[in-house]
């Protein structure tokens, strides 16, 4: 697997590093899950700033990513506004999208930005550009809540966000039956090779939580584990997610 090193931490190779997303509504739930996080429970911090109720407004996006910051200090953040179109908490206009996604990127408030795919294509490039001008990394990501895309449609989506120019390939899907689980095991495996990218995949829900705790074995380098409320369905406590891939560690 392709690795990339965002300042102390290394994505890609060995096992999934571990995201606790903080999806706190006002400052003060935000601050206080931060408090709770520290390196036995996470390795990276994802803030989904789609739950923040004052992310419309720049300055206070700003405050807070600051405040954050400085609790997290030794921590790569990486920022999140997960659209409503792809199981986010807050339905906007996608041109209210690309305004925050351009403030996170200016302001350098985080060392990653998630960038969905399938917005629309000419903006999504741009903020790529834009992002690696302001020397931050790009998740480029892609959400299925109701199915699990066929294995060369999954394929298709890491190709696509490799030529959008993102540094890290996301795709996460819902399965309904166990083949649908493995689709998405098979997919993340066979891009391992093709891409010289790293990659996260997982399959949400019940059904997919194997998907959460085995990326070592099938090419996912970052899985999502909670302290506090999940930000997606089937997300594992961080601690016992912790336990689970060390058990399941490859020699
Ligand atoms: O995209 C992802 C992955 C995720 O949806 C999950 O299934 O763990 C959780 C989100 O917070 C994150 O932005």
């Amino acid at each position: 697997m392709s690795v990339l090193q965002v300042k102390n931490l290394t994505l890609g190779g060995g096992r999934p590093k571990i995201a606790v997303p903080i999806t706190g509504k006002t400052v003060e739930e935000i601050l206080s899950v931060a408090k709770q996080i520290n390196h036995q429970n996470a390795d990276l911090i994802e803030w989904r700033i789609d739950f923040f109720e004052d992310v419309l407004d720049k300055e206070k996006l700003i405050d807070v990513a600051g405040k954050l910051r400085a609790e997290l200090a030794d921590f790569v953040i990486l920022i999140t506004f997960r659209t409503h179109f792809e199981g986010g908490n807050m339905p906007l206009a996608e041109s209210q999208y690309f305004e925050i996604c351009k403030n996170v990127i200016t302001e350098k408030l985080a060392d990653l930005v998630d960038l969905e795919m399938f917005r629309k294509t000419s903006e999504i490039k741009k903020l790529t550009q834009l992002a690696h001008e302001k020397n931050v990394f790009v998740i480029m990501s892609s959400h299925d809540f109701k199915q699990t895309p066929a294995i060369t449609e999954i394929k298709r989506r890491f190709t696509m966000m490799d030529a959008y120019g993102a540094d890290i390939l996301k795709v996460a899907v819902m399965p309904n039956s166990a083949q649908d689980v493995l689709t998405l095991l098979a997919a993340t495996n066979q891009a391992v090779g093709r891409f010289d990218k790293p990659l996260i995949t997982m399959a949400m829900g019940d059904l997919g939580k194997v998907t959460r705790v085995a990326g070592e074995v099938f090419g996912s380098c970052l899985t999502f584990g909670t302290v506090g409320a999940a930000s997606a369905p089937g997300q594992i406590d961080s601690p016992t997610l912790r336990e689970m891939m060390d058990a399941l560690k490859l020699e």
